[in-house]
């Protein structure tokens, strides 16, 4: 059997002694399997740059055990450093009076990468994260989001097989942040795992396999990502607004559909509901039971990982976004 591509078993870390210790983590297990992508979820402070620093060998546990493709992180520093590599968001780390494809260059050599290699890899990489047209442009006429996805190719460069990435998409605009999305989904298909820290839901959403929530340092959810979103407690919520007045829906709405609120308008009313479990069909019976009024518009918004986050970590939903 394939080894895990991240393997945790009960590892904690203390910082210094006695009544001042802070224990960043208490005792964390979870694994990441080869080529998935494992969200690692917690508010300021559950532990997660800490594990990443264990992981990238960086710091030292103080209980327990982390292994990298099978190698231990304490006992093979060099073979876990060559296997894995750690991409955090924000702009340090770039040359920037370079162009992308001097980085690459840059970054490959002193990664170990031969030349003949390099003239193979640097093209494919840029290719891979959408920056061949703005290869030999200087990296500071780049946007945040161009120096993020180069961020990722350096990342890639020596084809490490495992990934760590700190939060992709800080600070880039929506159109950005979803081509970056773009280049961190298809690393699945490279067989590249990843172990992705995000404040933004969204990212989680798009790309994870799997979710590891982290609270005090210690896991309170490792689950598919489905099964975490299954945890808002409902699977939609439909809104729907009407000319003139609602008909009494008292005792007519399927057993898995509720009220959420009903507010009059100034020219007529609108409803939400929340669904508990989507099923064909739906809509459809909906629209019979409002057959009677004037419907202006239907909009159905699928549950958000937000609404799960708050029911782990006990918050009001949106508090997970720091
Ligand atoms: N070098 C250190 N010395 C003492 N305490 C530390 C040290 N590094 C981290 N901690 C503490 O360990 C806990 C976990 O910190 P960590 O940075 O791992 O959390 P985090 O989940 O990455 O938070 P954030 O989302 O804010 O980056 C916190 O209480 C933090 O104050």
């Amino acid at each position: 059997m394939t080894a895990p591509a991240i393997e945790l078993r009960h590892i904690g870390r203390v910082f210094g002694t006695g009544p001042k210790a802070v224990t960043a983590l208490a005792d964390v297990s979870f694994d990441v399997g080869p080529g998935q992508i494992v969200a690692l979820l917690g508010a300021n402070g559950a532990g997660k740059t800490t594990l990443a620093k264990i992981l990238s060998t960086s710091l030292l546990p103080t209980s327990g055990s982390a292994r990298v493709l099978g190698l231990d992180v304490v006992d093979n520093v060099k073979d876990v450093r060559a296997s894995l590599s750690v991409v955090f968001g924000g702009d340090r780390g770039l040359y920037t009076r370079l162009s992308a494809r001097e980085n690459l260059r840059f970054f490959g050599m002193l990664a170990g990468v031969s030349r003949a290699e390099l003239r193979h890899r640097v093209p494919a990489m840029l290719d891979q994260v959408g920056l061949t047209d703005a290869a030999d442009r200087r990296v500071e006429t780049y946007s945040k989001g161009m120096r993020q996805r180069l961020h990722i190719a350096i990342g890639l460069i020596a084809q490490p097989r495992v990934l760590l990435l700190d939060e992709p998409t800080i600070g880039l605009d929506p159109i950005e942040a979803d081509r970056l999305r773009d280049s961190v989904a298809g690393l699945r298909s490279e067989g590249v795992s990843v172990l992705l820290t995000s404040h933004y839901l969204l990212d989680v959403e798009r790309l994870a396999d799997r979710v590891v929530m982290l609270e005090s340092g210690r896991v309170t959810a490792d689950m598919p990502l489905t099964e975490f979103v299954g945890h808002a407690g409902y699977a939609a919520v439909i809104a729907v607004r009407v000319r003139g007045a609602l008909p009494d829906l008292g005792g007519v709405l399927p057993s898995d559909v509720t009220v959420d609120s009903c507010d009059e308008v100034s020219d007529g009313a609108e409803l939400t509901l929340r669904v508990r479990t989507w099923r064909a069909g739906l809509l459809t019976q909906l629209g019979a039971l409002l057959d009677s009024c004037d419907v202006v518009e239907v909009q159905v918004r699928p549950a958000r990982l937000e609404e799960a986050f708050a029911s782990f970590s006990g918050r009001p939903s949106g508090a997970g976004r720091t």
